[in-house]
């Protein structure tokens, strides 16, 4: 996956316009957000005026009721920046949330719609991590960093041109300070940009592997590889640490230069202020105005470099963002998919098709196959393990497309349908069951989320898992842990033939469907995959050749390629590779037969 390098020059804010069109999905809310933005920053610049009047025409003038009507006019001032403040403040951690929210479910959706080719290669806790990292950056930066940037802005703008208008002697000497900060700014701000990214991205890869490590915690102790875990993990974090230090030390060094700088022009602006009033060229209202405007463009100046580095780090997760919503699904639906029909037949056909995975370096994995499966039939691939066998059904599923050749349902290219379509016309036991952090019932209903209860139990019956789930202390409501960890490898296996059974479709991929149960429930589940097969094109996968020998029709594989077909009597009087597997499990065949 091309990801956050360090040494990747993200120094443009371009990347942060990908998030205009989810800002103007609220126009209304953005221009209110404006306004209060505006209002807050002309009230604030009103002040410094406000103070001048007051002491000028109050205390000259020595007019104490002038001063009372001036400080009750300055406190509805006060009022209106404090509502314009809030206002703006609520509207715009509005809108970063809200922005963030849906960034969030667009870019989850994305990566659910990504094909399994993708997560061959890429790392889901890195993806995590972007998902929740970079998102919280990009929050940072629409609910605060781009208000503050805004209203620093015509702040800094504003008060410099009112700075100008009080006194442009003085103000000479305040915007004589203006590049003097502004060069060292740029310079620091870019290292502290290029080592607060390297940080994240060291941090990024930490999660990932802490989230790696944490999902299999029980093989870390039982290899006893705890403290392998936690110093790598630790020294992850201590790089992360070291060079989020340069980014804190440069952005503390630019901290005390920038008060420097600002502090002494506004104390040589007081000096030659204060003399000038003495000398009558200004009045006391005049240079406090003054004052005040240069503390504010100085105040704004200082927040925009600290908004500035903020951005710039938010475009850097926008853009990484950007990067996994680029990603096109290599799987998609044609423009015009050839709809199956309502009561498929189920006929399977692969034409001279073969298939290599890009992640394995396009190593061909299955060769030149041609098999057809009629409707209603029951085949049995077996072969050594690494033969291509389960790829065989992901190619089915269509997770991936033949890399030549063509796999047809009831002779339509799988290519011409819609793969949603297709995967509701199969029903597929995996080899490694998948169970969730839901409850029981949940999991059964996996594929169906409407089902009603009682066909859950009647699948889950047929499957031999009630048994099981109704000791369980809330029985189908029993919430299993994540994953599917406090269940056995037996009773995960049930629950996946119970998803199949409910599933009813025309088409049954069993892939060692009952390898993890015990001789007594294997029987009992495979008379309930016998009924359930029942009607079915069944595809069967499975080691344990007593499970295949009820099969129409054995195809025997081995490297990728169809090495013989044929029944169990037939093929074991062939002498051929099923025949030498078939010696190694029952011993010439003798206990094949009494099974
Ligand atoms: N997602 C993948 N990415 C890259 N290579 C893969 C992937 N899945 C499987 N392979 C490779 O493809 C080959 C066939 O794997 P497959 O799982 O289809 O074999 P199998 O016959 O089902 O084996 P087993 O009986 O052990 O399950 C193997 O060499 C495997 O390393």
């Amino acid at each position: 996956m091309t990801t956050n390098a360090p040494s990747d020059p993200r120094r443009s804010l371009r990347p942060l316009s990908r998030l205009l069109p989810y800002l103007l999905k609220h126009k209304g809310m953005v221009l209110a957000a404006l306004a209060a933005l505006f209002s807050a920053a002309i009230i604030t610049l009103i002040l410094p005026a406000a103070v001048r009047r007051m002491i000028d025409s109050g205390f000259g003038a020595d007019d104490p009721a002038l001063v009372n009507s001036y400080f009750a006019v300055l406190i509805g001032v006060v009022c209106a920046l404090a509502c314009a403040s809030s206002v703006r403040y609520f509207l715009v951690m509005w809108l970063g949330e809200r922005v963030v929210a849906e960034v969030r479910a667009d870019v989850f959706a994305h990566m659910t719609r990504l094909s399994p080719s993708f997560y061959d290669s890429a790392k889901s806790g890195e993806i995590l991590s972007r998902l929740t990292a970079d998102t919280t950056q990009i929050k940072a930066a629409f609910g605060a960093s781009a208000s503050l940037a805004m209203r620093n802005t015509i702040m800094f703008t504003g008060a410099s041109v009112m700075m100008v208008v009080t006194s442009p002697r003085l103000s000479v000497i305040v915007l004589a300070a203006i590049p003097i900060i502004l060069i060292p700014i740029i310079g620091f701000g870019r290292k502290v940009r290029k080592r607060s990214r390297f940080a994240q991205d060291m941090l990024a890869d930490a999660s990932a592997y802490a989230g790696e490590m944490l999902g299999s915690v029980r093989t870390l102790q039982a290899f006893t590889h705890e403290s392998r875990s936690s110093g790598i993990y630790r020294s992850a974090v201590e790089t992360a640490f070291t060079a989020a230090r340069q980014a804190i030390t440069a952005r503390a060094a630019l901290t005390g230069f920038a008060i420097l700088v600002i502090g002494s022009s506004i104390v040589a602006v007081l000096w030659i202020g204060a003399s000038d009033v003495f000398a009558g060229r200004m009045t006391g209202g005049e240079l406090s105005q003054f004052l005040l405007y240069s503390i504010l463009a100085a105040g704004s100046l200082a927040a925009l470099s600290e908004v500035w580095g903020e951005l710039s780090q938010a475009a850097g997760a926008a853009e990484r963002l950007s990067e996994l919503l680029e990603i096109t699904p290599e799987i998609r639906a044609p423009l015009n998919p050839i709809p199956l029909p309502d009561t498929p037949r189920g006929e399977i056909r692969f034409e001279d098709m073969s298939f290599a995975y890009q992640a394995a370096g396009n190593l061909p994995v299955v060769q030149d196959l041609t098999l057809t499966i009629a409707p209603g039939e029951k085949v049995a691939v077996v072969g050594p393990s690494g033969a291509g066998k389960s790829t065989l059904f992901s190619l089915l599923m269509r997770f991936y497309d033949p890399t030549s050749g063509a796999i047809r349902m009831n002779g339509v290219d799988l290519r011409d349908l819609d793969p949603d379509a297709l995967r509701r016309n199969i029903a597929l036991v995996p080899q490694d069951t998948a169970v969730f952090g839901a409850s029981i019932a949940e999991n059964i209903a996996y594929g169906l989320p409407d089902a009603k209860r009682q066909d859950i139990i009647n699948a889950a019956t047929a499957a031999l898992a009630s048994p099981f789930i109704e000791t369980m202390t809330n029985g189908y409501d029993t919430l299993v842990g994540e994953r599917g960890i406090t269940l056995s490898g037996g009773q995960r296996q049930r629950i996946a033939i119970a998803r199949a059974v409910l599933k009813q479709a025309p088409v049954l991929l069993l892939d060692e469907a009952t390898s993890a149960l015990d001789a007594e429930s294997e029987q009992l589940v495979q008379r309930a995959l016998d009924q359930l097969m029942e009607g079915r094109t069944t595809l069967i996968i499975a080691h344990r050749l007593a499970t295949v020998l009820k099969a129409d029709r054995i195809v025997v594989m081995d490297e990728g390629r169809i090495v013989e077909t044929g029944t169990h009597q037939q093929l074991s009087a062939a002498g051929g590779l099923y025949a030498k597997l078939a010696d190694l499990q029952f011993g010439n065949g003798k206990e094949a037969k009494a099974v």
